[in-house]
């Protein structure tokens, strides 16, 4: 099966980053409510959350069972666990119960795109 052969290569990958259960990101979204979608990309639907903590994420959802989209999913987090850029968004965690897999991101509004690329010394709007 897909999901136990994902499963088991997630395992393997040294995380730098953490786990999450479905129960947190189905809080933290309010149960993926459509009012809190941010938007759709190349592994699903994106929602933004409100952990307990007070933190705002960005949940990407896998979608489908596509072996394709599992395999880029699982590179994604080998390789974004280990990046720590301040241009780069950061990767809090993933999300992987059952058949469902989620990447957790720190929030970004849209207009701080040209903020982080140029940083907060020269951003001017
Ligand atoms: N960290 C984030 N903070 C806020 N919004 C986000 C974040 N990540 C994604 N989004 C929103 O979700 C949408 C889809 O993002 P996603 O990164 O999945 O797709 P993409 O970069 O457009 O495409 P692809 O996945 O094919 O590279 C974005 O256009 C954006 O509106």
């Amino acid at each position: 099966m897909v999901e136990k052969t994902e499963q088991r290569e997630l395992r393997g990958i040294d995380l730098q980053t953490g786990i999450f259960t479905l129960t947190q990101i189905k809080v933290a979204t309010k149960n993926f409510d459509p009012s809190n979608k941010l938007g759709e990309g190349g592994f699903g639907a994106v929602y933004k959350g409100l952990l307990s903590d007070g933190t705002i994420i960005a949940v990407k959802q896998l979608s489908s069972k596509s072996k394709q989209g599992a395999r880029e999913f699982v590179n994604e987090i080998g390789m974004m666990s280990a990046l720590r850029h301040p241009n780069l968004v950061r990767l809090y965690g993933c999300c992987v119960e059952g058949n469902q897999m989620s990447l957790i991101y720190e929030y970004m509004e849209n207009n701080c795109l040209s903020r982080a690329l140029l940083g907060a010394v020269n951003f001017k709007y």
